[in-house]
């Protein structure tokens, strides 16, 4: 066997993205040969420097990509962020520290650029904490049995004077884009999304072989303002009574105004022979259940981590974000040869906030992962001290901590990635 040393970790050319992808499938578990018309649609994907890999004997073995990504702050600032994707290492190479050296060729490149944070979604928990990431939002996915749900039967389309309707996949690239955009300004948590996005999810690039149209809603205002958007699946499922038992699945919903979601969840709730919708992706305080007269229909099928970020620069994380209350607190972030680790102190106010290293006694004393599980407001520094992740040196500075960062909804990223 290859000694770890010998194997080259290094960006990929584009003649070896083919090799690359053989070997992304293979580490996810999926057929390892890539089509061309995929592997034609994935390099749009491509982009010099960004893709990584680790070569044994010329043949690739480990991926990693990463590309340019924003994501929302407290407050609604686009943060730059160094989006990490694609992670595997093939099954015989497990455990003999490739994605240690992959983690951190990209994220020194990604504090080179001056990207703020790093952001993924992680397959599994244990795997990225050692690299500083902590899980920042929260995923909530609920069922909603229709039928006990209570919704009027009669009820035909939104109340408001909105209407919805279906439209295909050419007018939600059309409409998609600026819409999401409204969203992610007011939606903490939130992360573009590029064309490639929105190419992909409406079969105009084909990632995977088996691609089918979903149903797309979109809702307006009565004023005629695009407001909301939805992409849905039903399934064919009849129960032996011969009554319709159709489960509508929600693959992404988004909604700029509380009308919007209302107006959208209630249509899903509302489509003949749909007796179930799984609702994808939810913030945890997500308007859905309380929008039936009976929220007990709907019931949480999963809720788990979401969206991890990577503090880069702890002073422009810090000063990018709005707080609940003004304030002053020193955090001393424990980092080990990482950018985040020092005292920092964090002086808050209505004008905005200022973050400068400092010399003075800390506050608190915390991890880089906790400090990003605090950035975007959806954790507690009152529970993490708990739990014994979070060091007070002062009497109250976690119950402080709470009123400045958290916030009055919780962050949600819509999107995985
Ligand atoms: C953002 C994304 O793309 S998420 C997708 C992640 N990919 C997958 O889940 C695909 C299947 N899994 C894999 O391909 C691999 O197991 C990976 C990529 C998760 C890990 O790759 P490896 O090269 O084995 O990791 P590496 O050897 O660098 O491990 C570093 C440390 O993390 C630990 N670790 C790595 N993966 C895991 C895991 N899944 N669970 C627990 N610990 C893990 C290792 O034990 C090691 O710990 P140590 O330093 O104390 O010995």
């Amino acid at each position: 066997m290859t000694s770890r040393a010998e194997i080259d970790v290094r960006p990929i050319t584009e003649a070896e993205f083919p090799d690359w992808n053989r070997a992304l499938n293979t580490g996810f578990l999926q057929e390892p040969v890539v089509a061309e018309e995929q592997l034609r649609a994935r390099r749009h994907q491509f982009v010099p420097g960004r893709l990584l890999g680790a070569f044994d004997a010329g043949r690739c073995v480990a991926t990693f990509r990463s590309f340019a990504q924003e994501v929302t702050a407290v407050g609604g600032a686009p943060v730059p962020a160094d989006a990490i994707s694609n992670v595997t290492v093939s099954p015989t190479h497990r455990r003999r520290g490739l994605l240690g050296r992959m983690m951190a060729r990209d994220l020194a490149a990604a504090r080179e650029r001056g990207d703020v944070v790093a952001t993924l979604i992680a397959a599994e928990y244990p795997i990225y904490g050692r690299y500083g990431f902590g899980p920042a939002t929260t995923m909530t996915e609920w069922s909603v049995d229709v039928p006990r749900a209570g919704l009027d039967p009669r009820r035909a389309g939104p109340a408001d004077g909105g209407r919805i309707d279906l439209v295909d996949g050419e007018d939600v690239r059309k409409l998609g884009p600026e819409l999401h955009d409204r969203l992610r300004r007011g939606q903490p948590g939130a992360v573009s999304r590029n064309e490639v996005w929105w190419r992909v999810r409406t079969g105009a690039l084909r990632f995977e072989k088996e691609w089918t149209e979903p149903f797309f809603a979109v809702y307006r205002s009565a004023a005629g303002e695009v407001e909301g958007m939805a992409a849905y699946r039903a399934d064919d499922h009849w129960g032996d009574a011969k009554q319709p038992l159709n489960t509508a699945t929600v693959q992404w919903l988004i909604g700029t105004t509380p009308a919007a979601e209302r107006a959208l969840w209630l249509y899903l709730c509302s489509i003949d022979w749909i007796t179930r919708v799984r609702s994808g992706w939810r913030a945890p305080d997500d308007l859905l259940p309380h929008l039936l007269p009976d929220p007990r229909a709907a019931t949480i099928v999963t809720q788990a981590d979401w969206l991890w970020v990577r503090i880069l620069d702890v002073v422009r994380a810090l000063e990018a974000r709005t707080y609940g209350a003004p304030g002053t607190l020193v955090l001393e972030v424990v980092d080990p040869g990482g950018p985040a680790g020092g005292r920092w102190r964090l002086e808050a106010s209505a004008e905005g906030a200022s973050c400068t290293a400092t010399a003075e006694g800390a506050d608190l004393v915390l991890g880089a992962g906790e400090l990003a599980t605090l950035w975007l407001g959806d954790e507690s520094a009152v529970r993490l001290a708990a739990l014994g992740r979070v060091r007070e040196e002062r009497a109250g500075a976690a119950r402080m901590a709470d009123a400045l960062l958290r916030t009055s909804r919780r962050p949600w990223c819509p999107d995985m990635f």
